[in-house]
C-alpha cells in the first residue's frame, strides 16, 4: 500500500543518511519528493535519480538550513515545480562530539544553528505554505533519543534535540486547527555519517550494540516506517507525539 500518493514530500539534509532514506521511502510511497542538501551536488542528484527510479518526481535544492532564507527558498521552489507542500521532514543535522570544558564558542553556536534554529526556519516556512493552501497537512521533525537522555561528548547537541522535540509539541499545538500534525522521531544510534568515526572506536561501538535489546545498531531504512507512517494519513489523529525508534536502548537500564 503506498501512503503519500498524490503529495508532495520535503526533506532537509537529504543527500547522506536517514534524510536520504526518508526521500526515497516517500518517492517508494508516492510522493513527489524536493530535498534540501548542504554541499555534496553529486550524493543528491544521487538521491534524486533513486526518487526517479521509484517513480516520483524530484528536485534537488542546494542551501544552508541555519539561514532562514534558505528555508523561504526551498519552500517557493517545492511550489513552483510540483504546486504546494504536504509534508516537512525537518532532518538535517550536526553532531561534532566535543568535551565540555573546552567545548569551542563557535562549535555550539554552529551546532545550535543547524540542528534548532534550521528545524525552526524550515517547519516555519512549510507551515505558512500550508495554512495559505489550506489542506493541512504533516510536520515531521528527526529529533533524538538524546532529547530524553545526555551524552557527555553531546552537551551542545543534546539540547538541540530536547529543542526540536519541544518545537513539535508546541507547533502542534499552534498548527492544530489548521489540520496540521507534527510530530518527532527520536532515532537510536543509526550507522550514518554522523557518527562514523565516534562508532571506529570498537569498544564504543560493542557497548551500543549491547545496550539495544534487538541486538544490532540501526540503519537509515529503520526510520523510514516510521516517518513515512507519521506523515501519512494513516497517522490523521496523531500530533504532538514522539515515537522513538531504537530498538529497545533507551528502557534498556539493567
Ligand atoms: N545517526 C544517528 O544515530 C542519529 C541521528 N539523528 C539525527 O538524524 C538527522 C540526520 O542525521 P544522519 O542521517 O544520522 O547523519 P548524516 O550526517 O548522514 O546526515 C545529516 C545530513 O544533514 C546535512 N546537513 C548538515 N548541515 C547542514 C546544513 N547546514 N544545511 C543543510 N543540510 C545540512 C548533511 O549534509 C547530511 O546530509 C540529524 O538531525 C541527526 O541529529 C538522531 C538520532 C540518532
Ligand atoms: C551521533 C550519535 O551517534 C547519534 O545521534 C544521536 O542523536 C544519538 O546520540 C546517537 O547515538
Amino acid at each position: 500500500m503506498k501512503l503519500l500518493e498524490g503529495k508532495t514530500v520535503l526533506v532537509t539534509g537529504a543527500s547522506t543518511g536517514i534524510g536520504r532514506a526518508a526521500a526515497i521511502g516517500a518517492a517508494q510511497h508516492g510522493a513527489d519528493v524536493v530535498i534540501n542538501y548542504h554541499s555534496r551536488d553529486e550524493d543528491a542528484q544521487s538521491c534524486i535519480a533513486a526518487i526517479e527510479a521509484a517513480g516520483g518526481r524530484g528536485l534537488a535544492v542546494k542551501g544552508d538550513v541555519a539561514d532562514a532564507a534558505t528555508a523561504t527558498d526551498f519552500v517557493a521552489r517545492a511550489v513552483d515545480a510540483f504546486g504546494g507542500v504536504d509534508v516537512m521532514i525537518s532532518n538535517a543535522g550536526i553532531c561534532p562530539f566535543h568535551a565540555f570544558l573546552d567545548m569551542p564558542t563557535e562549535t555550539v553556536e554552529r551546532t545550535f544553528r543547524v540542528n534548532l534554529h534550521g528545524a525552526y526556519y524550515m517547519v516555519q516556512a512549510a507551515a505558512r505554505q500550508m495554512v495559505a493552501q489550506g489542506r493541512g497537512g504533516a510536520i515531521v521533525a528527526v529529533s533524538s533519543i538524546s532529547a530524553l537522555v545526555g551524552g557527555e561528548f553531546q552537551t551542545h547537541y543534546t539540547p538541540t534535540k530536547a529543542g526540536v522535540h519541544s518545537l513539535m509539541q508546541s507547533t502542534a499545538i499552534a498548527l492544530g486547527k489548521h489540520g496540521i500534525r507534527c510530530n518527532s522521531v527520536l532515532p537510536g544510534t543509526i550507522l550514518t555519517e554522523i557518527n562514523k568515526e565516534d562508532l571506529a572506536d570498537d569498544g564504543k561501538r560493542r557497548y551500543m550494540e549491547a545496550r539495544t535489546p534487538l541486538g544490532r545498531l540501526g540503519q537509515p531504512e529503520d526510520m523510514v516506517g516510521p516517518i513515512v507512517f507519521l506523515a501519512s494519513d494513516m497517522a490523521a489523529y496523531v500530533t504532538g507525539a514522539a515515537l522513538l525508534v531504537d530498538g529497545g536502548m533507551y528502557v534498556n537500564l539493567q
